[in-house]
C-alpha cells in the first residue's frame, strides 16, 4: 500500500488527476449500470413471480376443487350405507350402482369394505375386486382407525401400473363407531385430476410439480421421470425446506432435483395438504434480463472509454499551458534561456498562476540588478568595491599591455578616522566618508576607477600613464582636496590622507600584489607623518618580511626577558627639575638590536601579548621608582603608558593595585597614561576603575591630547590629573600659527578646569619658551634627554640633582 501511495505521489499531477477522476466518473458509470440493470431484474421477477402466483393459484384452486367435489361425492354416497345394508352385499352393490357417477371422478368405481377388511360391494364389477381383503392396505386400517376421511399415500397401482391414490369415506352406525369404509381409487395421472396438469407449459420450459410432503413423494410433475419420486432430501433445496416448514409460498431461486435452476412459487392444497409448486428455469425466466444486461454492461464500457479519453484530452488540452511554461522554465534555469516573462493566453488559474510567475521573474531580475550591483559596489558611497576594482584592472592591464603603457594603483587611508568615528560617532563617520568618495570623483578622469575597500580605505586605479611620474599632480590633487575641511552636521572636520603607490608592470603583474605593495607604500607614508605619499620600493617589502618575523619572535620574548624600560625625564618648567619619569619599553632583540615599541606593540596588542608584556612594564617601572627613592634620589612621578586593549582584556585595577604593593610605592607616585580613545570608547567599566583607583591615590594623565574629537566633558567625569599635550602641536609651535593656538589653548582651558600639563616633543628652545610664555607646568622631549636605560637615567638624575643644589 505504502508502495502505491508512494508512486502516486511520484506520477505527475495530470496523471494523478486522471487517476483520481476516471476511476470516480467509471465506477459511477458501472454502478449505474449495475443498478438499473438490478431495478429491472427486481422488476421483472415480481412481475415472473405474479404471474406464476396467479397460475399457481388458479391450479391449486381447481385441484382442490377436484378432490372435494369426490370427498363430497363419497360423503354423499356413504350417507346412504346402513350398517343393514352393509351387512347385505346384494342391496349393497344395488345402492351403489345405482348411485353411479362419471367415470372422470372415479374410474373404477367407489367399493366397500367392512370392518373385517373385506370388500362387501362396489359399483362397478372388476375383477377379483369384491370379496377381496384390503386388512393390509394402510387407507383402511387409518380410515377405521381415526374415523375419518382420508386421501392415502399415492402408489403405483397394481391393475393400472400408474401413480393411485385412495380417497375413503368412514362409514359409521348409529353409536357412530366406524364399522366400514367407503374408498375409490383416484388416478392424479388423469386428465380429470391432474394430468391436463402434467401437460401444462409455463412459458417454453417451465412446469409444475405436486408433491406430498407427508409421504415425501412427488405425486405429479410436468417432467414425467419426476412423478413418484422422492422428494429432495432437507438440505438439499433450501427454498423447499423454507417452504415445507415456515409456509413460505413466495417466489424464490432453487435448484430442482434435475439440476436446473429455477424460479418458483408455491401453493398449498387445502383438501390434501400436497404442495403445487410452478417453476421457471431461471435461464428462460430473465433471458431477456441477461441480455439487456450485457448491453448496459457493454453500454458501461464504451461510455468509461470515452469518458477517460474525453478527460485524458481535456487535462492535456488544459495542461499544455503548464507544459510549456514548464519546459520554458527548466530551459531558463538550466540557463539555455535568458530569464523571461512567459506569455499569458489565457485568464483563468493557470494564466494567473503564470502571471505571478511572470511577477517573480521581474523581482528577480531586479534583485539580481541589486545583487549584481552590492555584489560590485560599495552601499555606503556607491563606489565601485573591491571586486569591480579587480575586474576593472583587469580590463586595464590587457589595454595597458596593448598600448605598452602603465597604471598606477594608489592606496589611500584617511589620516584620524577611527578617531573620528569613535569620538563623533558612525554617523558622521560615514557622512565624512561619503563627501569623501564625491571629493576623490573630483580630482581623477572618468576613466580612471575610484574603489572604496572598507573602512577609511579607498583605492584609485590611474589607467594609460607613461611613467610613475605622471601619478604625481594626481597625488598633489587628492592630498590637497581631502586636506580640505569637510562639513558634517555643522561640524567641522579636518582630515587629510596618506597614499601609498605601486605601478603596474614595474611593481608586480597582478592586482593583490600590487594592491599589498601600495598597501606597504601608505604604511610609509603614515609613518613619514600622514598627509602625504610614498611609492613603494623594494626596501618597504624586505621590511614587512622583517616585520612577520618580529611577530614571530614576539611570543617568546617576554619569556626569554628580551625587554628593558628606557626611562625619560618630565621637567617642571617653573623650576626646571625633575619630577617626573616616563617608562618607555624597548625589546632587545638578540639579532636585530634594540627595537622600538612602535615596531612590536601594535603586534602585542593584536595577540594579547600587551597584557602580560603591560603588567611586566608596570611591575618594573613601580620596582625601579621605589628603588631609586630607597637609594635617596630626588621622588620621581613614574608615568606608565597602558593600552586599550589592556583596560578590554586585562585587569588593570589589580594589576596596579598588586604591583604598587609589590614594590612598595606610594600610589601617588604612580601616573597611568591613557589616550582618549580608552575613555571615550570603555567609558562606563573605565570610568569605575579609575575612580577606585583615584581614589587608592594614583594619578591619570591622558596622552597624545588635542588629537581627538570626543567631548571635553570626561576629563571632569574621569577626574585627570594632567593633560599631555600631543608631539604634533608641540613639532610647529614655533612656526604654525595655527598650532600655537590649540597648545594654548589646550593650556588655558587645562587650567580652567584645575589640571596640569605637560607638552611632549619638546626638541628646542624655541618650543620651550613658547611653552613657558603659555604657562605650560611641565615639558618632556629631547631638549632634556632621550629616553634612557636605567643606570644612564640614574647618572643623569644625580647630574640633575646636584645641579639644582
Ligand atoms: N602600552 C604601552 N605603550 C608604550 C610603552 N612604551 C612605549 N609605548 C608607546 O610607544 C610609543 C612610542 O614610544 P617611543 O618610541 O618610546 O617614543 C617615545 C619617545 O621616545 C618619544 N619622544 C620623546 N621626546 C621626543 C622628542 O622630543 N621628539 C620626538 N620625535 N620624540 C620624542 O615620544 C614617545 C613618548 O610618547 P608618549 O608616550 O606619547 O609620551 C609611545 O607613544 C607609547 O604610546 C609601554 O610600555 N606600554
Amino acid at each position: 500500500m505504502a508502495t502505491m501511495v508512494h508512486l502516486f505521489k511520484n506520477l505527475s499531477l495530470k496523471a494523478r488527476l486522471l487517476l483520481t477522476i476516471l476511476p470516480l466518473v467509471v465506477s459511477g458509470l458501472w454502478l449505474l449500470a449495475v443498478r438499473v440493470t438490478g431495478v429491472m431484474q427486481t422488476e421483472l421477477e415480481q412481475m415472473l413471480a405474479a404471474q406464476l402466483s396467479t397460475t399457481v393459484e388458479y391450479v391449486t384452486t381447481d385441484l382442490d376443487s377436484k378432490i372435494q367435489l369426490r370427498h363430497d361425492s363419497m360423503a354423499l354416497i356413504a350417507s346412504g350405507i346402513t350398517p343393514a345394508l352393509l351387512a347385505s352385499p346384494s342391496a349393497l352393490s344395488a345402492y351403489l350402482q345405482h348411485k353411479r357417477m362419471p367415470l372422470s371422478i372415479f374410474p373404477t368405481g367407489v367399493f366397500v369394505a367392512n370392518a373385517d377388511g373385506v370388500i362387501v360391494g362396489e359399483q362397478i364389477p372388476l375383477p377379483g375386486r369384491l370379496g377381496g381383503l384390503i386388512t393390509n392396505s394402510s387407507y383402511f386400517l387409518e380410515t377405521l382407525r381415526t374415523g375419518e376421511p382420508i386421501i392415502s399415500e399415492p402408489r403405483l397401482g397394481q391393475v393400472a401400473h400408474k401413480p393411485v391414490v385412495f380417497i375413503t369415506q368412514p362409514l359409521k352406525n348409529a353409536a357412530g363407531r366406524t364399522v366400514g369404509m367407503l374408498a375409490a381409487a383416484m388416478y392424479p395421472g388423469d386428465n380429470h385430476l391432474f394430468g391436463k396438469l402434467e401437460s401444462i407449459k409455463l412459458g417454453q420450459s417451465g412446469s409444475f410439480v405436486v408433491m406430498a410432503p407427508q409421504h415425501n413423494l412427488i405425486v405429479s410433475a410436468t417432467e414425467q421421470p419426476r412423478v413418484m419420486q422422492p422428494m429432495p432430501a432437507k438440505g438439499v433445496n433450501p427454498l423447499l425446506d423454507r417452504r415445507l416448514e415456515q409456509g413460505y409460498d413466495g417466489p424464490g431461486v432453487s435448484v430442482t432435483s434435475l439440476g436446473v435452476e429455477s424460479f418458483s412459487v408455491s401453493r398449498r392444497m387445502k383438501t390434501t395438504g400436497w404442495l403445487v409448486v410452478a417453476g421457471v428455469p431461471t435461464q428462460e425466466a430473465f433471458a431477456s434480463i441477461d441480455a439487456l444486461r450485457w448491453q448496459v454492461y457493454l453500454a458501461a464500457f464504451l461510455l468509461s472509454v470515452v469518458v477517460g479519453w474525453a478527460l485524458y484530452q481535456i487535462l492535456r488540452r488544459q495542461w499544455a499551458p503548464i507544459d510549456v511554461a514548464g519546459a520554458r522554465i527548466r530551459r531558463m534555469t538550466e540557463g539555455r534561456e535568458p530569464f523571461a516573462p512567459l506569455p499569458i493566453e489565457r485568464k483563468d488559474e493557470i494564466g494567473s498562476l503564470l502571471d505571478d510567475f511572470n511577477e517573480l521573474i521581474l523581482w528577480r531580475k531586479k534583485a539580481e540588478r541589486q545583487m549584481e550591483y552590492l555584489a560590485h559596489h560599495d552601499t555606503l558611497t556607491g563606489l565601485p568595491n573591491r571586486v569591480l576594482a579587480q575586474d576593472r584592472f583587469a580590463q586595464a592591464k590587457s589595454r595597458a599591455d596593448r598600448e605598452t603603457v602603465k597604471l598606477a594603483l594608489l592606496f589611500l587611508d584617511l589620516d584620524g578616522f577611527k578617531t573620528i568615528n569613535d569620538s563623533l560617532g558612525h554617523g558622521v563617520g560615514d557622512a565624512l566618508l561619503q563627501q569623501i568618495a564625491v571629493r576623490l570623483g573630483g580630482c581623477v578622469r572618468d576613466s580612471d576607477t575610484i574603489s572604496r575597500l572598507g573602512g577609511d580605505e579607498f583605492l584609485v586605479l590611474l589607467s594609460d600613464i607613461s611613467s610613475a611620474d605622471d601619478t604625481a599632480p594626481v597625488l598633489l590633487k587628492v592630498l590637497e582636496r581631502l586636506h580640505e575641511p569637510v562639513r558634517v552636521e555643522n561640524r567641522e572636520l579636518s582630515t587629510s590622507v596618506s597614499i601609498g603607490v605601486s605601478i603596474y608592470p614595474d611593481d608586480g603583474r597582478d592586482f593583490d600584489t600590487l594592491l599589498k605593495k601600495a598597501d606597504m607604500a601608505m604604511y610609509r607614508a603614515k609613518d613619514a607623518g600622514r598627509n602625504t605619499y610614498r611609492y613603494f620600493d623594494e626596501q618597504m617589502n624586505v621590511e614587512a618580511v622583517e616585520q612577520l618575523a618580529l611577530r614571530s619572535d614576539l611570543r617568546h620574548a617576554l619569556e626569554r626577558s628580551e625587554f628593558v624600560l628606557h626611562y625619560q625625564p618630565q621637567i617642571e618648567l617653573a623650576t626646571g627639575r625633575v619630577v617626573g619619569a616616563e617608562a618607555l619599553v624597548r625589546w632587545n632583540h638578540p639579532e636585530r638590536g634594540l627595537v622600538l615599541p612602535a615596531r612590536f606593540i601594535p603586534a602585542a596588542e593584536e595577540s594579547g601579548l600587551i597584557i602580560p608584556l603591560g603588567a611586566w612594564v608596570m611591575h618594573e617601572a613601580c620596582r625601579q621608582a621605589a628603588a631609586w627613592r630607597r637609594a635617596g634620589l630626588p621622588s620621581l612621578v613614574m608615568a606608565v603608558n597602558l593600552s586599550a586593549v589592556q583596560f578590554r582584556r586585562g585587569d588593570v585595577e589589580q594589576t596596579v593595585l598588586a604591583v604598587l604593593e609589590a614594590a612598595g610605592l606610594p600610589s601617588e607616585w604612580l601616573e597611568l597614561e591613557l589616550t582618549e580613545s580608552i575613555l571615550i570608547h570603555e567609558s562606563e567599566g573605565v570610568l569605575a576603575t579609575v575612580r577606585r583607583l583615584k581614589q587608592q591615590g594614583v594619578r591619570f594623565s591622558i596622552d597624545d591630547f588635542g588629537t581627538g574629537y570626543s567631548s571635553l566633558s570626561y576629563l571632569k567625569r574621569f577626574e585627570i590629573d594632567k593633560l599631555k599635550i600631543d608631539r604634533s602641536f608641540v613639532r610647529d609651535l614655533a612656526v604654525d600659527a595655527d598650532d600655537a593656538a590649540i597648545v594654548r589653548a589646550i593650556i588655558q582651558m587645562a587650567r580652567s578646569l584645575g589640571l596640569s600639563t605637560i607638552a611632549e616633543g619638546v626638541e628646542t628652545d624655541e618650543m620651550l619658551s613658547r611653552l613657558r610664555a603659555f604657562g605650560c607646568d611641565e615639558a618632556q622631549g629631547y631638549y632634556f634627554a632621550r629616553p634612557m636605560p636605567v643606570q644612564e637615567f640614574e647618572c643623569y638624575l644625580r647630574e640633575q640633582n646636584a645641579r639644582a643644589d
